[in-house]
Order: C-alpha cells, then sequence, then structure tokens
C-alpha cells in the first residue's frame, strides 16, 4: 500500500519537509494548509518539487468549519470553498479534508449537513475535486465516525466521502468495528495517529501529544484491520500534531515516521498492505543478553570494580585491545579501541536470538543502520545494528557458548557463580528521542512496551518506560536522561541469587558502593514493615529493598564510572520490578557523589 504522511507532523518549512519526505521513502503527503500559506514557493512550484521529488500531493487539509450552518454562512463558505478549489487545481490536488465544524455550526441535524456537504460536492465535482468529511472528537454536534458516515451517505454525492482517523475514534473510545459497515470506496482518506494513555481533554491530547504508529499505547493494528476489512485502498497517512516533532530534525523524524508505517502495515499481515512489497523478516524476541561492552578512558577503573564484583577475567583478545569478564552468563567486554577520550560508556550490547542473520535482516527492511565492526580472518563477525540513541546492538545465535569467547586467552576458566545473567540495561534517552526509541525497540527488536511512569530525579520528575520481553529476560529500562548533565548515566545490572552476601564479599574486598542516606531505611520500615534484623543488614551494606505484591527485590548500586555503573539484583519470588520506587534516592545519591 501506499504511504503518506501530514506535512504538520514534521519541523520547518514546507520545502525541506518534502525533501525530508521522499527521502525517508513516503510515497505521498497531505499538504497542511499553513505550510502553504507560509511558503514563499508558488503552488506551481510546489506541484513541480513534489512531481520531480516522486511524491504525490495526496489530500489538501483542512477546510473548517463548513456545515451544520444558516444560509449565509452557507453561501459564503461555498465562496471560499471555490477559492480552494481553484489552489487546488494549481496544485493539481483532487482531494480535500473538510473537519466537522468546531465554531459556526447552529443546526444539529444530520439532514442540513448532508445538504450542505451536498452542494459541496457538487462544486468540488465541477473542480474535478473529491471531499473527505472527518468527524473531529471535539467537533460541536459531529464528533464521532459514525455520524459522520451517516451524513455522508445521506449526502449521496460521488464526491463525497468520510476521512477516518484514528485518533478521533480511539481517544473517544468509540467501537472501530462499525468501520467495516462503511464500503470501502467511501472512505476517501485514512489518517493513521497513535498516542499516550492521557487523562485530559481530547482538544489538547490531540493537537499536542499524537504519536506515530508503536510510540503509544493505541491498538493501531486492531484499528488498520477494521479499515482494510472495510476494503480501503488509499494510502495510510500519518498525521500527527506532536510537540516534540515540531522542533526536532525534519529528516531525523520522516525517518522513523516511515518506520513506524513498515512496522504497522507488517502488524496486520495481509501481504497486500506491506509499503515494501513484501513483508518484514519475521523475527522471534531476543532470548537473553549475550554481553554489554564498555569503552572509554576509565577502563581501569571498571577492571578493579568487576574484580571486587568476584567477577573472572577471561582473557584478552587475540587481535584487539580488548579484554573479557564474566561471571555465569554475565559477561563485561572491555574495549580499549576507540572511545578512549570519552568517559567510560555503555558502547554496546549483544543480544542472543534465534537467528542473528534474520534479525539483521529485519533491522535493515526496518532502516535500522548497518554497523560494521573490525574482525581478522576467523574471527567471528555478529552482525550489527545502532539503536537511535547511538547504543550498537549485537546479535548472535542462540548456543550453549558463544563462539567469539574462543577468541579470547590468558585469562582463568569461569569460577564465579555470584552474577547468573544480565537482568536488565538501562539505556538513558534524550527526551526528544524517547518516543522514536520505543518504536525502534518494539519495531526492530520485536520487545513489548510496559507502560510508562515517571521518576522523581534532582531536576523533576522523568519518564521511564520499560521495553522487554514477554518471559522477562530480555529487559531494557528506558530513562529520560537529567538535562543539563553533560554525560549519560546508564547501567547494566547483573541478576544474583544472594545479593546480601555479594555486597559483603565485594565490600570486604574494597568495593565502594553508592551510598544510601539513613532515611531511606526509616521509610523501608514503615512501607514494607521488615524486621529490625534484616533492616540493620541492609543498612549496614548499603542495600536497597522493594515489594510488589508478589516477590521481593534485593539490589546495590556501584559508584558511577565514568558514565556508566554497575547495580546487583536479586529478585525473590516473581517480583517482576526494577525498584522503580528507589530511583529517586539512587538519582538524588548519585548527585550528591558526582564528580
Ligand atoms: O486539530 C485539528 O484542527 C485537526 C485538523 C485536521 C485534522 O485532520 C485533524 O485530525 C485535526
Ligand atoms: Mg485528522
Amino acid at each position: 500500500m501506499r504511504t503518506s504522511i501530514a506535512t504538520v507532523c514534521l519541523s520547518g518549512s514546507l520545502v525541506p519537509k518534502l525533501h525530508a519526505c521522499a527521502e525517508a521513502g513516503f510515497d505521498g503527503v497531505e499538504i497542511f494548509e499553513p505550510d502553504l500559506v507560509t511558503a514563499y514557493e508558488s503552488p506551481e512550484e510546489i506541484r513541480t518539487l513534489a512531481d520531480r521529488l516522486g511524491l504525490s500531493l495526496d489530500l489538501y487539509q483542512p477546510f473548517r468549519d463548513f456545515e451544520g450552518v444558516d444560509e449565509a454562512t452557507f453561501a459564503d463558505n461555498l465562496r471560499r470553498a471555490e477559492t480552494k478549489f481553484q489552489l487546488m487545481n494549481r496544485l493539481g490536488m483532487d482531494l480535500v479534508l473538510v473537519c466537522s465544524n468546531v465554531a459556526t455550526a447552529t443546526i444539529d441535524s444530520d439532514e442540513v449537513s448532508a445538504r450542505q456537504l451536498r452542494a459541496l460536492g457538487e462544486l468540488g465535482a465541477s473542480y474535478g475535486v473529491r471531499i473527505a468529511f472527518e468527524a473531529l472528537a471535539w467537533g460541536t454536534y459531529i464528533d464521532d465516525y459514525r455520524r459522520a458516515w451517516r451524513i455522508v451517505e445521506r449526502a449521496d454525492h460521488p464526491n463525497v466521502g468520510v476521512c477516518l482517523d484514528s485518533f478521533h475514534i480511539l481517544s473517544r473510545g468509540h467501537d472501530p468495528s462499525d468501520i467495516e459497515k462503511i464500503p470501502g470506496e467511501k472512505i476517501f482518506y485514512l489518517q493513521l495517529a497513535d498516542a499516550p494513555a492521557l487523562d485530559m481533554d481530547v482538544l489538547s491530547w490531540s493537537r499536542h501529544h499524537r504519536l506515530f504508529p508503536g510510540e503509544g499505547s493505541f491498538d493501531l493494528t486492531g484499528f488498520l484491520g477494521h479499515v482494510l476489512a472495510a476494503g480501503y485502498t488509499g494510502p495510510l497517512s500519518l498525521e500527527v500534531f506532536n510537540d516534540v516533532f515540531r522542533q526536532t530534525d525534519v529528516r531525523r523524524t520522516a525517518a522513523h515516521a516511515h518506520r513506524s508505517l513498515v512496522w504497522l502495515a507488517d502488524q496486520v499481515r495481509r501481504p497486500d498492505t506491506v509499503p515494501a512489497g513484501r513483508p518484514l523478516t519475521a523475527v522471534s524476541p531476543p532470548e537473553g543478553f549475550d554481553f554489554v561492552e564498555l569503552r572509554g578512558s576509565g577502563l581501569d577503573e571498571a577492571d578493579l570494580v568487576l574484580e571486587q564484583l568476584g567477577f573472572t577475567f577471561r582473557g584478552r583478545h587475540r587481535t584487539k585491545p580488548v579484554r573479557l569478564w564474566s561471571s555465569g552468563r554475565a559477561r563485561v567486554i572491555l574495549n580499549d579501541q576507540r572511545g578512549g577520550e570519552q568517559p567510560t560508556h555503555l558502547a554496546a550490547f549483544g543480544l542472543e536470538v534465534a537467528d542473528a542473520s534474520a534479525a539483521l535482516a529485519r533491522a535493515r527492511e526496518l532502516d535500522a543502520p548497518p554497523v560494521f565492526r573490525q574482525t581478522h580472518a576467523g574471527e567471528q563477525d555478529l552482525p550489527a545494528t545502532a539503536s537511535p540513541d547511538g547504543t550498537q546492538i549485537l546479535f548472535s545465535d542462540k548456543g550453549p557458548d558463544p563462539r567469539w569467547l574462543d577468541e579470547f586467552s590468558y585469562g582463568d576458566p569461569e569460577r564465579s557463580d555470584i552474577a547468573r545473567a544480565i537482568d536488565h540495561v538501562n539505556v538513558t534517552q534524550r527526551w526528544q528521542d524517547f518516543d522514536e526509541a520505543v518504536l525502534f525497540y518494539q519495531s526492530v527488536l520485536g520487545l513489548d512496551p510496559e507502560p510508562a511512569r515517571e521518576v522523581a530525579g534532582p531536576r523533576g520528575l522523568v519518564r521511564s518506560q520499560v521495553m522487554r520481553t514477554p518471559d522477562g529476560c530480555v529487559r531494557l529500562p528506558l530513562n529520560v536522561e537529567p538535562q543539563g548533565e553533560d554525560h549519560r548515566t546508564q547501567h547494566v545490572a547483573f541478576s544474583s541469587d544472594d545479593v546480601v552476601g555479594l555486597a559483603r564479599t565485594a565490600r570486604a574486598r574494597g568495593l565502594s558502593f553508592l551510598p544510601v542516606p539513613d532515611n531511606y531505611y526509616d521509610d523501608l520500615r514503615a512501607r514494607f514493615g521488615l524486621d529490625d534484623a534484616f533492616l540493620a543488614e541492609l543498612r549496614s551494606l548499603d542495600l536497597l529493598y522493594d515489594e510488589d505484591g508478589a516477590g521481593g527485590f534485593v539490589h546495590f548500586y556501584t559508584r558511577t564510572l565514568g558514565d556508566v555503573f554497575f547495580e546487583f539484583v536479586e529478585r525473590r519470588g516473581p517480583y517482576d520490578g526494577y525498584g522503580a520506587a528507589d530511583a529517586p534516592v539512587r538519582l538524588a545519591a548519585q548527585r550528591a557523589t558526582a564528580r
């Protein structure tokens, strides 16, 4: 199916927007009227440019406050419409969006609205223009697509149909299954937008918080399924009003917008809808973390901390300045190759997947950038891509022991069992990249988003959202990076069966913990009624504790090494969280002890 996007989704002026849309792979655009009005190019020049870029001009929008009005207003509205139809002829466009009246309607009548729309259709026909009537969720009288369709049916004009917009339908909780009752050819246009679950007035929600499919919490797969079942064959078009996307790089936004449509079209599992003409390579969710890789200027300090934590030094790589530490299936690579000028940071993580080359193929189909890593003959070349935040992701075929382990020598055999595996990797995001990251991890890696939540940091509440596999073997909590800091603070959490014992041993070896304030333990006593002995033990070791009704969670953090720190977690029983209640304590402590 063809893909399209409303120019209102993007930042800047019309010409760069058209270039960005074409570059991202869209087939067409909706021209948002203010973008044309404020452009210095003539309609003919816009038409020529679009043509040269291979973009069709699919929809002119919006034409406001047309129907449900008295006769004098109606006459003036027809005059207004006629000038727009003339403009559309200059642009070479044949479809206009008319949204339901929110301002001048005084007559609440299907009969009157249908008659007025019919007259508009008749006028449009003389210009070769068709009318797509859309019920805005906040329309004065018409705020439901079912009523818009009733009126269009009654208008009974070949040039009058409906425009369906997922936001207006799903935000109001209207049942989308009635879409299937509309004949496909009367659905003149389809606009898709996702949105976060928010409890606010629908106009503000729509104008500021819409998201691209896969970035919010609407069931767009189900929605699109109904539209396709109705027989709609027009473009899949994005119409996303979002303050962040209106301010951020136009090419980057267009690129993740396009990814969202490719992914959504694939989700409905109808080969005829897939924009690329063939389904995406199917992948199952990752089955575990293979390793994490740190780079930067402070890796010697990381060696020391890993040793104090009881990891085994597994040796050096045979051709690269890279060394490996492990504990159970938790593997940490310290890479001195590049990035030595930066503080120690999380540069990459590896994921074990059923089929590494299939995982890479899917990433490429979704326009995730390939990453080429230096390898020598005989070394395993792991397929890799990069996430929007720049972290490299390497795929390896799931097996008992990764083959690349053999490339390390002069180390010790694995003797530690304090850590079982990597429990989660916390990847911070710039606030403006967060939605793009949710879409990336969902579409490329097949991770599911948990509901977003907020964590109190020293500079205010920050958004936190976990992307994970259903079974929890891969968990990626995404957190907004504190603003105004000149570095990121990411962390790698290892799971252990005995965090208390581990903390005791590590402390005896001189590990420095993130210090926890005494007040925290008084609060813990109040929250969970813990016994004095356990509380004293937690306090003496700077351990944190949480419960979620299902089980308990004991954890601690190391001090920060450059831009990264380690966490050890023990999940007692089916505890499924991340100690989110403790995050404010961590953020405050990190700030208090910052370099
Ligand atoms: O917010 C608006 O006014 C507006 C305009 C046109 C649309 O298609 C829409 O969904 C909303
Ligand atoms: Mg709309």
